[in-house]
């Protein structure tokens, strides 16, 4: 589904990889490593050289607002640019169904200087979801979470990964690539190795 070979910024790479639809890939390693920069550059946020492709299609040939809402990048820290956290989100379709998923079914109404950290980093996934993309990208999203809140987003992944969406996932828990059934792999100075178990990256 998503090919990436030789992808490089002045910070990251050479880089290769290959997602599968359906397939979960974990990104772990020390602070710094250069993982949020490696999901920025594959969603085009940051100027690289390389191959991106979605099934079979280059990157550069598809538009990049487009380009986002198929290969849909979640960061770390989320942006709020209105009052209301209704006024954050465009499409319905699906909308209460994944609000309920994350345990928020009542949010839309909320201000968005009342949300908590965690409130807003599962919101900042709905909104991602809204435009069903085929690739998510998501640096860190559980990492704000209580033990119920992760089990429901992990509950979440599971369904979209189900539904043959890609998922490339940068975390610092120890125990998520596992429950996802992600295949591991560490990010160490800009440069993609397999976990611990793993074979070398596709
Ligand atoms: N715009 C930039 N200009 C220069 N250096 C940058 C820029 N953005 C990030 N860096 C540096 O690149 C390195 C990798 O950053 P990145 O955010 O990808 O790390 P990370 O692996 O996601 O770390 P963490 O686990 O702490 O989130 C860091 O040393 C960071 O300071």
């Amino acid at each position: 589904m998503l090919t990436i070979r030789e992808l490089k910024t002045p910070l990251i790479g050479p880089l290769d990889l290959a997602l599968q639809a359906g397939e979960a890939v974990a990104i772990s390693g020390p602070s710094g490593a250069g993982k949020s920069l490696f999901l920025r550059a594959i969603a085009d946020l940051d100027e690289s050289a390389g191959h991106v492709a979605l099934d079979g299609t280059k990157r550069e040939s598809i538009p990049a607002p487009e380009w986002r809402r198929k290969v849909a990048y979640v960061p770390a820290e989320s942006g709020w640019w209105a009052d209301r956290v209704q006024d954050h989100f465009t499409e319905t379709a699906d909308l209460s169904s994944l609000l309920h998923q994350v345990g928020l079914a009542d949010a839309l109404a909320w201000e968005v200087s009342r949300l908590s950290t965690g409130e807003r980093q599962r919101l900042a996934l709905v909104r991602a979801l809204q435009t069903a993309p085929q690739v998510l990208l998501l640096d860190e999203p559980t990492s704000a979470l209580d033990p119920p809140s992760v089990d429901l987003v992990e509950t979440l992944l599971k369904h979209q990964l189900a539904a043959n969406r890609a998922l490339l996932i940068v975390t610092h828990d120890p125990g998520q690539p596992e429950r996802l059934g992600a295949r591991r792999l560490v990010m160490d100075k800009g440069q993609l190795k397999a976990g611990a178990g793993q074979g070398a990256p596709a």
